[in-house]
């Protein structure tokens, strides 16, 4: 059953674009994807993080949940994130999942989300997923030295999700750096488009924004 929001609908008979925004943890992911959707709030766009995919953890304690892999593909439910893509193609609504990372789990309620013209989905492994990869109309790679992104996110995690200065070291050496070179980094060749540092850089959105203004064009 389709399903719609009372908002305009501009491409009614066409698929959403599907910008996937990628790229190693604290490159600029978000902000690039925040710059992208403020640059087209006037038209029908959402963004869908992958962290809102995180497999559901509610048998295990928090002890158990703080040694989880979270940059191993096999953390999140992929199959849950493309059954989800399908329907938001199909013009059904999906009930989206939240996460929340002081918990290393699963929020228990659901936001109905309502199909799109035009999705950003933002996450770190977007492109290891060939039946994923293959859905995104278009596929960025945010691109920042691993120095910087240890920098970004030592101060992010101590800060919004609720960690210590010695787990977020702890963790990069053990889980994120070693997935990170194995999953997300050689994957940078599937990429249409790779911007260096992030949300920053202006000419690369502007040139982005052009773009997803094209194809909108060539879809009306
Ligand atoms: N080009 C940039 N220059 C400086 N700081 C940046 C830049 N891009 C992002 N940041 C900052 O770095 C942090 C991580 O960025 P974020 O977009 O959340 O990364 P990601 O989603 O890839 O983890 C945020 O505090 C953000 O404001
Ligand atoms: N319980 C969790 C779940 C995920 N993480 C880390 O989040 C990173 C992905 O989010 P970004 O916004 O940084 O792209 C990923 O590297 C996981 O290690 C976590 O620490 N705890």
């Amino acid at each position: 059953m389709t399903c719609f929001e009372k908002k305009g609908w501009i491409m009614m008979n066409h698929k959403p674009i599907l910008i996937g925004i990628t790229g190693g943890t604290g490159s600029g992911k978000s902000t690039v994807a925040q710059a992208i959707y403020d640059s087209l709030s006037e038209k029908n766009i959402a963004i869908i993080e992958q962290d809102a995919y995180y497999k559901d953890q509610s048998h295990l304690t928090f002890e158990e949940r703080t040694k989880t892999n979270y940059d191993h593909p096999l953390a999140f439910d992929m199959d849950l994130l493309i059954e989800h893509l399908e329907k938001l193609s199909n013009k059904q609504c999906i009930e989206k999942p939240a996460y929340d990372f002081e918990n290393h789990n699963r929020k228990k309620e659901t936001t109905t989300f309502y199909p799109k013209d035009i999705i950003i989905l933002e996450g770190i492994l977007l492109l290891d997923e060939p039946k994923l990869r293959d859905m995104l109309d278009i596929k960025i790679f945010v691109d920042t030295d691993s120095d910087v992104r240890i920098i970004r996110r030592i101060l992010r995690d101590i800060e919004d999700r609720g960690r210590s200065l010695e787990s977020v070291i702890d963790q990069y050496l053990s889980t994120v750096r070693p997935a990170h070179l194995q999953f997300v980094e050689p994957n940078k060749k599937y990429a249409d488009i790779i911007i260096p540092e992030g949300g920053f850089n202006q000419v690369a959105i502007d040139i982005m924004i052009a773009k997803v203004k094209s194809i909108v064009q060539e879809r009306v």
